[in-house]
């Protein structure tokens, strides 16, 4: 299939109003996904996503002898024999960090050798905590670059009682280790170390997966999780909706003025994004400061949604920003200075955006690299439905959480120029 090169988005000029349903949580079906394999017996996911993330998972887990059958584009059937068998070839995981990270750890549980690999933007990912914390078990494990490939050559069984665990750069390393450690042979602490975590709410999302198949994980202190070595056993598990991929659909809503039903209610998601709805909704009267620690995935749509705001706002807390997909700071400042220059700067790893509601209704042609990360295209997205002019290069990148992400804006009322 050929990629769309750019996409320029025709403000509606009219509010948003109708049904868009968010897609499946990315975040709890790999989760589910994983541990479904892990399991011995047959699984059913109902309201998965089906994205690039989940599909380099599935593959993953199929190229290590998991059966999974997709009966419809939500669903996931998955059949596992309790244990993962070495691949043949290197898994390739595109620049699926969940699928990543938590693949690395569960490595550890293969008797034989097992190459974790992603595309050139997860080689420059850091890996390195997670693959220094697992040689401290015994674990044969190496990345030469500190970011992948890694090589994990696992005999199927690791020795530990306490895994001390850096989660400053990502939270998944922490939530690997806990998933992996219910497959070990005693109970296991994993104890968090250093400073900051980027959001806490990822690890209880984990820790909810894991009780769901049958995992005894309890919090014994504010660092340390102790972790039973049960194994896992098949279950049906729902996943709920994508809490990041509601974000652009509640700005959206206040931006344009319209009502947006997602047929969910916004208190009822477990994800750690949800918590951006209450921020969202007091726009145009944001904060002066907002701390996205606890939020990361929702600061490309907050960012962009200032741009609108009555007065500026900094963002605080989100120095890993600079590790995901792209570094999302500079992928922000530069996108929203594409705009207009000055409408937003960073000091460290603070941004600030120069927030200017008489942006509403201009004409600004500005093309937005999104840097091949689906938060910078659809969060830029969200400027175009106010500003004539906004482009969005590589508009496909959307395919890796949210693909029906254009074909949900239509259906709200938006419309496109393609320009190719
Ligand atoms: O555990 C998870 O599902 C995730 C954790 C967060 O990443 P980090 O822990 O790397 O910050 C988040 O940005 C990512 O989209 C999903
Ligand atoms: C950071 C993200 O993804 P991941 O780390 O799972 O690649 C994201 O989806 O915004």
């Amino acid at each position: 299939m050929t990629r769309t090169a750019k996409l320029t988005i025709i403000p509606p000029g009219k509010p948003l109003s109708g049904r868009a349903m968010p897609p499946g949580s990315k975040s709890i079906t790999n989760r589910a996904l994983l541990l479904a394999g892990l399991a011995k017996g047959t699984s059913r996911l109902t309201g998965a996503l089906k994205s690039d993330d989940t599909r380099y998972m599935a593959e993953a887990l199929r190229a290590m002898g998991v059966t999974i059958d997709e009966p419809d584009d939500t669903t996931f059937v998955v059949t596992g024999s309790g244990r993962l068998l070495p691949p043949k070839a290197p898994l390739f995981l595109g620049n699926a960090g969940t699928a990543t990270r938590f693949l690395t750890a569960a490595a550890a549980l293969v008797d034989g050798t097992v190459i974790v690999d992603g595309d050139e933007h997860m080689r420059k990912r850091p890996i390195g905590p997670l693959v220094e914390a697992m040689r401290t078990l015994g674990i044969d494990v190496s990345a030469e670059t500190g970011c992948p490939p890694v090589t994990v050559k696992g005999t199927g069984r690791f020795q530990a009682d306490r895994i001390r665990i850096d989660g400053g750069l990502s939270s998944q390393y922490v939530s690997a280790l806990l998933m992996m450690a219910a497959g070990g042979d005693r109970p296991v602490d994993i104890e968090l170390v250093g400073e900051d975590i980027g959001a806490l709410g990822y690890i209880d999302l984990t820790t909810a997966a894991m009780k769901a198949f049958g995992a005894k994980v309890e919090k014994t202190s504010p660092v340390i999780w102790r972790v039973e070595p049960t194994g896992y056993s098949a279950a049906d598990f729902i996943v709920e909706p994508d809490a990041s991929a509601a974000t652009y659909l509640w700005a959206a809503e206040v931006l344009t003025g319209g009502a947006i039903d997602l047929g969910v209610p916004s208190d009822t998601f477990s994800q750690p994004d949800a918590r951006a709805y209450d921020v969202i909704a007091k726009f145009p009267h944001l904060p002066a400061e907002i701390d996205g620690s606890q939020m990361q995935d929702a600061v490309p749509t907050l960012a962009v949604l200032a741009a609108f705001n009555q007065t500026p706002v900094r963002f605080v807390g989100i120095a890993n920003l600079r590790v995901k997909e792209c570094d999302r700071i500079r992928a922000l400042s530069t996108g929203l200075n594409r705009i207009v220059s000055g409408l937003a700067r960073e000091e460290g790893d603070d941004l600030i955006v120069e927030s200017d509601p008489a942006l509403v209704g201009q004409h600004l042609p500005a093309e937005i690299d999104s840097f091949a990360d689906h938060r910078i295209a659809m969060s830029f997205a969200l400027a175009g439905l106010k500003i004539d002019g906004i482009t969005i290069l590589d508009p496909d990148c959307v395919g890796k959480t949210f693909p029906a992400y254009w074909r949900t804006l239509a259906a709200l009322g938006v419309t496109y120029q393609d320009n190719d």
